[in-house]
């Protein structure tokens, strides 16, 4: 019998809390506890039970001493985050007690684990599928409420629950093409590849459908990237320091105050912005600033969408025209500022520049416009295509690209199908299509893949 090896970490964050974990799994966890761990009434590890905690001792065996005083967690495999013998020594969360916890755990028969490790085994003996482990790191990187209920549903299953019902769905289909194959005659064929055709459309739609999540389930997970742009002096900064509600930004009458990119998480109504601020766009001789206003351009390439502030107390001006004609084919919101001001900005124009881009009239000073503004953004990121706060989504380019691999399988699955080709033809258009599900829940997927995702995860994971 292959016996895995036993593997140990420090599970909580490093630095000073008030209880730290050390955690280990494999067949000598129990083992190694028992060498240090010194219960109340001599009680040792081997004779706590299955999911109880003891409160103790650690003890160094080399010397005797007291290392710290703990409750130890046991919880014999399968009933456990691994399905491996698992023990948690519960410590002071001190990094000296921690550390010398786990160089106790290594002295007897431990290793060290990897980034993500023990949540692989949880995948590989079978607890959780793969999208479910992505999920649990997606959990510990929430920004929002919003994010961590898209993580826990996909905990709980109800990403891998619908993948699983699609693959259910080809297996059958491939079932039933199979048992026409060595029929002698031809109708029972073309009869079921038709029952087949039928039911691959209705797939598709499904397919379809959860599609459509991507963008949402993307945004959720990693925040939607806002860039704030406009030239010096319009109130870029002001804007980021009302959205996050504190003065983070430096903030003068001077044009170009902000000389660098500041970089922030705001939580919009559950929508986490990773929002920029950037040095005003400027023609400008200052290098840094420069420098600044290159990072800012950059910055626009890349970002899901651009804050455009215009200063509605001024005519429009040259830089203006400039960071207008930078929103073309990009997702943005121009924002008319100042308009507590006396107005002498020719909006006329501005629509001049601009197709579909919503315009807002907004005061930061005064906070007017900046709930509306809120909304709009929420709007975008739900309002899409579909409007959807629950269930499955597709949170990150791995899982879209598999989805998409497998919807052009099953869209060949059709060709073939109505190209009259024989069921043998259609039964292997289908099996890729399953193939590529199965690489989402991790049923269909390589050791190399497998890695690169938990190699991802936080130590002690
Ligand atoms: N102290 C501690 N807190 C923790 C965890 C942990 O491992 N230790 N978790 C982990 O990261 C999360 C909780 N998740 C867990 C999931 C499954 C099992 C588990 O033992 N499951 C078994 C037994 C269930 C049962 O009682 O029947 C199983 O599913 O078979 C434990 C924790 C969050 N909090
Ligand atoms: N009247 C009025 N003044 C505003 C408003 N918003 C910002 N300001 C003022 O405009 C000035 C410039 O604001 P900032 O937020 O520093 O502008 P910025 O766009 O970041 O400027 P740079 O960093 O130089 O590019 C400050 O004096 C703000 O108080 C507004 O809605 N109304
Ligand atoms: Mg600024």
């Amino acid at each position: 019998m292959f016996v895995e090896d036993t593997i140990s970490t420090i599970a909580t964050a490093p630095g000073e809390g008030a209880i730290g974990i050390i955690r280990m799994s494999g067949s000598l966890t129990i083992k190694i506890a028992e060498t240090f761990f010194r219960g109340i009434n001599g009680k040792s590890a081997r004779q706590i039970a299955s999911q109880q905690v003891a409160y103790g001792h650690i003890i160094d065996p080399d010397n005797g001493q007291v290392i710290d005083e703990v409750l130890l967690l046991v919880m014999h495999g399968p009933k456990s985050y691994t399905r491996e013998d698992v023990v948690e020594i519960h410590c002071h969360g001190g990094p000296v007690p921690m550390k010398k916890i786990l160089a106790l755990t290594l002295q007897y028969g431990a290793r060290l684990s990897e980034p993500g490790e023990f949540t692989k085994r949880a995948f590989l003996n079978g607890r959780l599928d793969l999208s479910q482990a992505e999920a649990v790191m997606d959990i510990i990187r929430a920004k929002t409420d919003a994010s961590l209920r898209m993580a826990v549903g996909h905990l709980s299953g109800a990403l891998s629950d619908q993948i699983r019902k699609m693959r259910y769905e080809i297996l059958r289909m491939i079932a039933n093409l199979e048992a026409t194959i060595d029929f002698p005659e031809e109708d029972i064929e073309v009869l079921a590849a038709q029952d087949v055709r039928a039911a691959v459309v209705l797939l598709l739609a499904d397919v379809n459908h959860l599609l459509l999540t991507k963008e949402t389930g993307r945004i959720l997970r990693e925040g939607l990237e806002t860039v704030i742009l406009g030239k010096p002096n319009v109130g870029k900064s002001s804007l980021l320091n009302a959205l996050l509600k504190e003065k983070r930004a430096i903030v003068t009458d001077i044009p170009g105050t902000t000389r660098d990119v500041i970089e922030e998480f705001v939580n919009l109504s559950g929508v986490p912005l990773k929002i920029v601020d950037t040095a005003g766009i400027r023609e400008t001789s200052d290098i840094i600033e420069q420098m600044g206003v290159e990072k800012a351009k950059e910055f626009v390439v890349t970002a899901d969408l651009i804050l455009l502030l215009l200063d509605a107390s001024l005519p429009l001006s040259a830089e203006d025209r400039e960071v207008l004609t930078m929103l073309s084919g990009k997702q943005a919101i121009v924002l008319v500022n100042k308009t507590d001001l006396p107005v002498l900005l020719n909006l006329d124009e501005v629509y001049t520049y601009i197709a579909d881009t919503k315009v807002l009239k907004i005061s930061v000073m005064e906070g007017t416009g900046l709930p509306e503004l809120e909304q709009m953004i929420v709007d975008m990121v739900y309002g899409g295509e579909i409007a959807q706060k629950e269930g499955a989504f597709l949170t990150n380019l791995r899982q879209a690209n598999l989805l998409e691999q497998a919807k052009y399988h099953l869209e060949a699955t059709v060709a073939t199908i109505d190209e009259g080709m024989p069921s043998d033809c259609i039964v292997i258009d289908l099996k890729e299509s399953w193939d590529k599900l199965g690489e989402i829940t991790g049923d269909t997927v390589g050791e190399d893949i497998i890695d690169q995702i938990f190699t991802q995860f936080c130590i002690g994971k």
